[in-house]
């Protein structure tokens, strides 16, 4: 069986971002990224600094580990990274979540296309804002949209809002894909910062300003606005 790199395996806990926000989940995190967002906070996924701890697992040792930690405890796993996206073989897990009656959600940045991705229940698609210094391919996100729209797949679109030239981009997804269910986040600018309460209190800040500006324009009408839920609870742990 093709093995996948794997960086974490953690649960149970909540999805603490986007259109199934607060749902309990499984987490498996996928080691290596096609971009490097300034502000990423999950860099140690593809910049090298966690590189002994990457596991070559078979989809069947991933399903071992999801039972050994989440026991009967679980019946949904989102998969993250890095960009989950760059392998094929997470075909081979989502046949065994499938196989045994678990629901499944994905984080990938619309870089990458996979034909398991119409096997995902909640697919999250986020489009990286200028603030990150990645370049958006608009090819690649049109023909990834197009082919989970004609497919009738459960997806939404999140980006992370840093600043004004940020939220000029959000605009500008939100009405490309007209009729996507649209998602804004509140960028957590502190990746490193270990003081948790002043860590949350300066996001909470941050998330009522995101409010106020999103609500004075009328192109945001129809979306949510969201911060990282997970990170106002536990800050800027890792494996939550
Ligand atoms: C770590 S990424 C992994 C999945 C995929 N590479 C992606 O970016 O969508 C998971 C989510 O975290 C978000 N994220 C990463 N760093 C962030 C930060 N500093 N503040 C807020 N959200 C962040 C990303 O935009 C993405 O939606
Ligand atoms: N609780 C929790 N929710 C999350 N939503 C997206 C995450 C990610 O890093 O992809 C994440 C994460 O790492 N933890
Ligand atoms: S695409 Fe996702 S994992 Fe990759 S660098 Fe950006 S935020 Fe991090
Ligand atoms: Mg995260």
């Amino acid at each position: 069986m093709r093995k996948i790199p794997v960086l974490e395996v953690f649960g149970p806990t909540i999805q603490g971002e986007g259109m199934v926000i607060g749902q309990k989940t499984m987490f498996v995190r996928t080691a290596g990224c096609d971009y490097s967002c300034a502000w990423c906070d999950s860099a140690f996924t593809w910049d090298g600094s966690a590189k002994d701890d990457i596991r070559l697992m078979a989809a069947t040792e991933v399903w071992d580990k999801l039972k050994e930690i989440g026991g009967d405890r679980f019946s949904h796993v989102t998969i993250s990274g890095g960009n989950p996206a760059l392998l094929p073989q997470i075909g081979d897990l989502l046949e065994i979540l499938k196989a045994n009656g678990i629901g499944s959600a994905l984080e990938t940045q619309g870089s990458r296309w996979q034909d398991w991705f119409y096997d995902i229940n909640d697919l999250t698609i986020s489009p990286k804002p200028p603030s990150s210094t990645m370049e958006t391919d608009y090819d690649r996100l049109d023909l990834i949209v197009s082919r989970l729209k004609e497919n009738g797949s459960n997806f939404s679109l999140k980006v992370v809002v840093f600043d004004e030239k940020d939220l000029e981009y959000a605009k500008g997804i939100h009405m490309r894909y007209e009729g996507v269910p649209f998602y804004i986040q509140t960028g957590n600018p502190e990746v490193s910062m270990e003081d948790t309460p002043r860590l949350v209190s300066n996001l909470l800040l941050d998330y009522e300003r995101l409010i106020d500006v999103v609500c004075e324009q009328k192109e945001l009408n129809d979306v949510r606005v969201l911060p990282q839920l997970h990170t106002l609870v536990w800050g800027n742990k890792r494996g939550v």
